[in-house]
């Protein structure tokens, strides 16, 4: 494979938690490494603790890992995410790896639609058009239209996440990562949310994903890797522990 053909490329990437209280370091995960390519659909797999949701934090710094690089391919360059300043980090996020979790950042005296249309904004957009797909993107997720005025920290929990999927993926980044993006969502936004994955993925967006219900999204996964059991290597003194999961 030469140095571009793939999008991102993860090699020997480590994450522990140090417990301070325990003397014990925990090991989230260990040794992971993975190419993925653009269009590419890569499903993370194992048992609840099996380090999923970190390896996708990880990736998107709110996590240093101890080990290895993510080699990322961005419009500006190859950049190692594990060390890249957190300035790039910040232009990365806004303009070419997106985040997809189940929880919205509701943010008080803010409607529903300002929050989805504005990505589109950042980006360049004019305010008109950004608002119009804005309500495109709340209407297809099941929104209703009362709402798309109102502000979302009084919303339902899964109304809520439908700001936040609508939010996240109005505009195609070249990199998402999805955390569980389907949960406590119902059937329509569930077909909508698949729906929006696939002309996406058809795009060339390249994705990452947890999923509870991996069913959800068989049709769009290329690739699984699955993350396995977990060793709390403790501090000189003690015997070695697993972690109860
Ligand atoms: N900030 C943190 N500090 C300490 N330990 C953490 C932290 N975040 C995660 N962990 C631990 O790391 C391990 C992996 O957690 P993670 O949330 O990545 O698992 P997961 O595979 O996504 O699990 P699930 O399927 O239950 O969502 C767990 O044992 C968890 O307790």
């Amino acid at each position: 494979m030469n140095a571009n053909s793939f999008i991102l490329r993860v090699q020997g990437l480590a994450k522990t938690f140090r417990m301070f209280h325990l003397e014990a370091t925990l090991h989230a995960f260990e040794d992971v490494s993975f190419d993925l390519s653009a269009g590419e659909f890569l499903l993370l797999r194992g048992h609840n603790g099996a380090g999923k949701s970190t390896l996708l934090r990880t990736i998107w710094r709110s996590y240093l890992p101890v080990a290895g690089q993510v080699l990322y391919q961005s419009r500006h360059g190859e950049i190692d995410l594990a060390n890249a300043a957190d300035v790039d980090i910040a232009l990365l996020r806004r303009e070419e790896i997106g985040f997809v979790t189940q929880f919205l950042n509701a943010r008080p005296r803010v409607a529903a639609q300002d929050i989805v249309a504005e990505p589109l904004l950042l980006a360049g957009h004019e305010r008109t058009a950004a608002l119009e797909q804005a309500r495109h993107w709340l209407d297809q997720f099941g929104v209703r239209r009362e709402l798309w005025r109102a502000y979302p920290s009084t919303f339902s929990g899964g109304e809520q996440q439908k700001v936040n999927l609508a939010r996240a993926l109005i505009l195609p980044q070249r990199l998402l990562l999805l955390d569980e993006p389907t949960a406590s969502l119902d059937a329509g936004a569930r077909a909508a949310l698949v729906s929006r994955l696939a002309e996406l993925k058809a795009q060339g967006v390249a994705m990452i994903g947890v999923f509870h219900h991996p069913g959800d999204v068989a049709q769009l996964i290329d690739r699984e890797i699955n993350l396995g059991t977990r060793v709390v290597a403790p501090a000189q003194h003690e015997e070695p522990q697993y972690v109860a999961v």
